[in-house]
């Protein structure tokens, strides 16, 4: 039976109370291991090897051996990219094609990011004038944080993990990751490929387990941990904040959405079709950034509902090693479960089903995984709690609209922000409309377009701060000013 261990300080354990949990495959529910659940004495036990860890060898690395290491680890991920890719997809049942050009090349991507901003950034310096004439030179100078809790969600495991983690060691912080009771795979791997590369003992550090009561609460709770970064829902973000209070520790919170995406009568249709498509179903729907709120402008409404319809009659659901699939399952069972009740909600709150709403027959063994089909919905009241709660599975509900301010209001009538797509050929209209929207990320023509130095986060309930590029910088290091009297 596999086991999915702590990484700690360099070496692989288990639990001192021998707690363990399954890790199933949601393609048919096998078993796939056994998850070891960190209690309190993993998790001190990974803080203080982290805390060491800053100030023996990492600590004392220059920062362009440090950034080359992190270097290192990318390459290294690329060699064993087909073991990170099996791995991911067992965990997860996503199609081998999205994982291979996504989740794995971000991943190792995730390690090369921040290396050019951190050379290239300069700090502030100003002059000042003194009451005995002689002057003082201020200038910033940034520190590595410390100890850094790194909390992440099942549905991106490798990239969004590393997508802290890349950015906090190439700053010079140590780290200790808490990846989901879901996805331990992949995270656990990266613990040998830090030791193949000779990142030392303690800089990166893994505990498994849950989240209330568990190691992921412990982890937040920690008096040693000097900043958290989060990625998962909006209530947990919550409880993490509560946590962060307590000694006024940093945080760095990217949460739930339930985007919008508005389709301007003037877009390429063929590019909103294509857009949408991958924004609402790719990775089964479980993306945070993902679409699940459409906007169209009347007059091409009923064109662009029944051509995403067929679309979405084309998407082939298969396990993820299978040719031309690109839609697997959810998750889990449980998130099955939940999806399939705002399928069923959807319904009674009077939607119009134009593609799916249940459960698929996979056929064989398939019909134990945590299938679902892909659907989408015209019909309901923007107060319907199928509009206004995220389901984070392949849907869609479908709204026409009949001026640009109704729809910037109505997609804006929501308690999240994260992100948003424009589908119109004017410029000037997309400018002002994306401006107009209150998220965190807005692209126009396009969507999950990513330049890794660009600001990443979400406004209102989608988050607190934003990371990559300067922005990790801001986060991962504390900027102190000395001052100098000549
Ligand atoms: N904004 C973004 O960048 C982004 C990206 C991906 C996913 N998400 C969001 O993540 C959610 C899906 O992921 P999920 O279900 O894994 O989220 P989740 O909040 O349930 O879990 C995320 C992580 O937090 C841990 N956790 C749970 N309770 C905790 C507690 N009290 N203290 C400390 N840790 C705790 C979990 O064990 C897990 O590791 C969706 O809401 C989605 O929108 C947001
Ligand atoms: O599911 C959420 C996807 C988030 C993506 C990123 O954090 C990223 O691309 O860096």
């Amino acid at each position: 039976m596999t086991e999915f261990k702590h990484f700690i300080n360099g070496a692989y354990c288990g639990s001192e109370s021998g707690k363990t949990f399954e890790n199933r495959n949601p393609v048919d529910n096998s078993l796939l291991g056994l998850v070891h659940e960190g209690g309190k004495s993993e998790i001190n036990a990974a803080v203080a090897a982290a805390k060491a860890a800053l100030t023996g060898p990492w600590g004392k690395l220059t920062q362009a051996n440090r950034l080359a290491l992190l270097h290192k680890v990318a390459d290294r991920i690329n060699e064993r990219f087909e073991e990170f890719l099996v791995a991911e997809c067992l965990d997860t049942g996503k199609p081998r094609s999205l994982a291979s050009h996504i989740d794995i090349p971000r991943g190792a991507a995730n390690f090369k990011t921040l290396s050019d901003t951190l050379i290239n950034e300069a700090t502030e310096s100003f002059n000042m004038d003194t009451p005995d004439g002689t002057g003082a030179l201020n200038f910033g100078f940034r520190k590595p944080k410390g100890v850094i809790a790194v909390i992440s969600p099942w549905n991106l495991p490798l990239l969004l993990m590393t997508w802290k983690v890349g950015p906090a060691l190439a700053c010079g912080n140590t780290v200790v990751v808490k990846p989901s009771e879901e996805t331990p795979a992949t995270t656990t791997l990266l613990g040998e490929v830090m030791n193949e590369c000779g990142v030392p003992p303690g800089v990166f550090n893994v505990v498994h387990g849950l989240g209330p009561n568990s190691a992921g609460e412990y982890l937040t709770q920690h008096p040693d941990v000097d900043g958290i970064t989060f990625t998962g829902e909006t209530r947990t973000g919550e409880a993490i904040m509560r946590a962060a209070s307590v000694g006024l520790r940093n945080i760095s919170l990217e949460c739930g959405g339930k985007n919008p995406a508005i389709v301007f009568a003037d877009c390429d249709m063929d590019k909103a079709i294509e857009g949408t498509m991958r924004s609402a179903f790719a990775n089964c729907g479980q993306v945070c950034l993902g679409t699940e709120r459409v906007y169209v402008e009347r007059p091409i409404f009923d064109e662009f509902v029944s051509r995403l319809t067929d679309a979405a009659k084309e998407l082939k659901l298969g396990v993820p090693e299978e040719d031309g699939v690109n839609m697997g399952p959810l998750v889990s069972l449980e998130h099955k479960d939940k999806v399939l009740s705002y399928y069923k909600l959807a319904v009674e709150e009077g939607a119009k089903v134009h593609l799916g709403g249940g459960v698929p027959k996979m056929g064989g063994e398939l019909d134990q995984g945590a299938w679902v089909e892909p659907t989408i919905w015209t019909g309901l009241s923007e107060n319907s709690r199928t509009v206004k709660e995220e389901i984070f599975g392949p849907c869609c509900h479908i709204q026409p609209f009949d001026t640009e301010q109704e729809a910037i209001d109505m997609a804006n009538a929501t308690v999240y922000g994260l992100a948003a797509a424009v589908w119109t050929e004017t410029t000037a209209k997309a400018i002002r409309v994306s401006q107009e929207l209150d998220v965190g990320i807005a692209w126009v023509n396009s969507w999950f377009l990513r330049d890794l130095r660009t600001a990443f986060g979400g406004a209102k309930q989608s988050g607190i701060g934003r990371e990559g590029g300067n922005h990790s910088l801001e986060f991962y290091t504390e900027l102190k000013n000395i001052c100098i009297k000549m």
